[in-house]
């Protein structure tokens, strides 16, 4: 494990000046207004991303070198990476910290593991440990990543509970926007039918999901390709999973000694939501913040019976099955 601490990261941070010519190659590609007017939309390489994403993933295109002991928490918005982020932290962590400094404890899992969209190509706290997150889609990746044969984490799931929990967040997100400006935001209904036509943020769901699950098969020893759904009902062998995956299984010892058990309990959705951290901090953005409650918001299987019709969810889930066929992968088995 001592290796994962040693390994070298190099990259080059973004800055504003950086940053500048993307923004410009940005406002000539083709966009969609979104779910909110604060939210435009563009098309690249046949995604949809938030211009503020894109600019931070267009420069990681670019400058962003991966070294071979590097390893990637990939995931679609809204699919438990604040979660993966926890677990994978403090399985990597667990010989440097015990359950009570941990970091998780005093910061959000996100400022824990870096974003490489954000620009955060070192973790604002903790130690300097080679794990990046991402929502970029695979096939967009910067090729460093795929080239050094580093390994990734990708996490995926269901498309409702997926879609109603980024409906949710990004409401929160325009409620709490400094911008000044009056802010719309879409309807539920509204919002559906924009996912349902690819149009999210990194969007569409179904092609970020095939470019990962068709890696992992090619790849399968590089790319580890788990399920919210499964890691809530087997949370204890993927835990075991990732750790084997990082590199750093659980000895016996730590097994008996309750360490598993320990890592699950200080990262469960109770856990962590109730850290006073997370209850109360927030992230300052450009156009305003987000309180870190807002990446705990109910962490439940099927939450979207409570706000979409059997229609609706028939609806996406016909689109989504379609979109896989052939591929092996349906959200329908289990
Ligand atoms: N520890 C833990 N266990 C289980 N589930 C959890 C946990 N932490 C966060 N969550 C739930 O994950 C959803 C947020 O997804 P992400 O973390 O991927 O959001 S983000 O993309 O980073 O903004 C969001 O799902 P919903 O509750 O359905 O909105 C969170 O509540």
């Amino acid at each position: 494990m001592e290796s994962l601490f040693n390994s070298k990261l190099i990259a080059s941070k973004n800055t504003p000046e950086s940053l500048h010519k993307y923004e410009v190659k940005i406002s000539t590609l083709p966009k969609e207004n979104g779910w909110s007017s604060m939210m435009t939309l563009r098309s690249y390489q046949h995604f949809w991303f938030h211009s503020f994403f894109l600019k931070g993933a267009m420069h990681a295109q670019d400058h962003f070198q991966a070294q071979p002991g590097d390893i990637f928490l990939c995931n679609f918005m809204k699919t438990g990476c604040t979660w993966l982020k926890a677990l994978s932290f403090s399985i990597i962590t667990r010989t440097h910290f015990d359950d009570s400094n941990t970091p998780i404890r005093n910061a959000l899992p996100h400022d824990c593991i870096p974003m490489l969209e954000f620009g955060e190509y070192y973790s604002p706290t903790g130690p300097k440990i080679p794990l990046y997150g991402s929502h970029i889609p695979y096939t967009c990746l910067p090729k460093s990543i795929i080239h050094s044969r580093c390994k990734i984490v990708y996490l995926c799931r269901d498309p409702k509970d997926t879609f109603v929990s980024m409906w949710h967040y990004f409401k929160r997100m325009v409620e709490t926007n400094k911008t000044g400006k009056e802010v719309s935001f879409v309807s539920i209904e509204e919002a559906i039918d924009l996912f349902c036509r690819g149009v999210s943020s990194f969007g569409p769901y179904w092609d970020h999901v095939l470019g990962y699950w068709k890696a992992s098969l090619e790849h399968p020893e590089r790319i580890l390709f788990l399920r919210y759904e499964a890691m809530k009902e087997e949370t204890e062998s993927c835990v075991k999973k990732l750790a084997e995956f990082f590199g750093c299984p659980f000895s016996l010892e730590e097994e008996r000694g309750g360490k598993i058990e320990e890592i699950i309990e200080l990262c469960s959705f109770e856990s962590l939501s109730n850290l006073e951290v997370n209850k109360s901090g927030k992230q300052v953005k450009k156009d305003g913040y987000m309180e870190n409650s807002a990446y705990f918001r109910k962490g439940k299987v099927g939450d979207w019976r409570n706000y979409l019709s059997d229609e609706m969810g028939n609806r996406l889930d016909n689109i989504m099955e379609d979109k896989l066929t052939g591929s092996g992968f349906s959200f329908l088995n289990k």
